[in-house]
């Protein structure tokens, strides 16, 4: 690939990357899952949270930054029935669907004066998947991903999806959500009971949600620090809202046992009731976009 200005391949470990850097923000992007671990604003903080234990290993899925769920989110088999039938011509299920340990391709890039774009496709090992993800990422005072999913195949196809945004903050105890009041979540440790929101989403124990009917603006408050990450979305009306608190910290992978107290996922989603239904040659988009409030 040529090089630009402002985009240079490098290496994480041994998994290749790009670094963005431009007059808005830099950013590092892992060509394994099109996984951005890193997007900082010139003159502000990192808005990713950054895991020093996260394993950098080709092949291997990176617990940091924006893993990509894809063509299912979760557990294969706590998806939809017709998600599940989708794939049941397969034999291997990780937890998240295969795309956040293989690698994709660069297929375009672009700079301006403001921002810096690159666009990565994946063509999955197992051909049969029938779909083809396509990320397209731009940075500039504001990170967006704009994740494109195909049907090249000739039958219809259910597919769930998550960009598995981890978040920095200060202190999760006095952490915020805005944006999900009065909205349903499906309770993934009560027995995956249904339940309604009232007012902001806040922590005090292990949290592991799917909200559904979601609207396309959130805020992540981080109260102790007084700063606030602003999350946009379109084509999604699901997030998981997720923090493993203390007994599962200490089970998780790549993951130090206190850093529940300053991390929370807030997931971008096409999951449960909220997943894609694709005919051949249909495509949807998947949106976020993650930044600060002006000043
Ligand atoms: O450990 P991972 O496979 O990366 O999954 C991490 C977490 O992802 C999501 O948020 C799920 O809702 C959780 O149940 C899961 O524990």
């Amino acid at each position: 690939m040529d090089v630009l200005r402002t985009l240079k391949p490098t290496l994480v470990g041994n998994i290749p990357a790009l670094l963005i850097d431009n007059t808005h923000a830099s950013a590092l992007i892992l060509l394994q899952g099109a996984q951005v671990i890193s997007f900082c604003p010139r003159q502000g903080q990192e808005l990713l949270w950054q895991n020093p234990q996260a394993c950098f290993q080709l092949g291997s899925s990176v617990r940091a930054g924006i893993p990509l769920c894809w063509p299912w989110f979760g557990q294969y088999d706590k998806n939809p029935e017709q998600v599940q039938a989708s794939f049941a011509h397969l034999n291997h299920y990780p937890a998240h669907g295969i795309a956040r340990d293989s690698l994709f391709q660069v297929i375009g890039w672009q700079e301006s004066a403001d921002e810096t774009q690159v666009q990565l496709r994946l063509h999955p090992r197992q051909a049969n998947i029938g779909l083809t993800a396509e990320m397209s990422i731009s940075v500039s005072t504001r990170l967006q991903l704009t994740l494109t999913t195909t049907n090249t195949s000739s039958r219809e196809i259910f597919c769930s999806q998550a960009l598995h945004s981890y978040f920095p903050t200060s202190n999760i105890r006095q952490t915020i959500v805005q944006g999900f009041d009065n909205s349903t979540y499906i309770d993934a440790l009560d027995n995956w009971t249904a339940k309604i929101q009232r007012g902001d989403i806040t922590f005090s124990g292990e949290t592991d949600r799917v909200y559904t009917g979601t609207r396309n603006q959130s805020n992540i408050i981080d109260t102790e620090s007084g700063r606030t990450i602003q999350l946009q979305t379109n084509g999604s009306h699901s997030s998981v809202i997720w923090n493993p608190w203390i007994e599962k910290s200490q089970r998780l992978s790549q993951f130090d046992e206190t850093a529940y107290q300053t991390m929370l996922c807030v997931e971008t989603a096409n999951a449960a009731d909220d997943h894609i239904y694709l005919k051949p040659d249909d495509a949807h988009t998947l949106q976020l976009t993650i930044g600060e409030p002006a000043p």
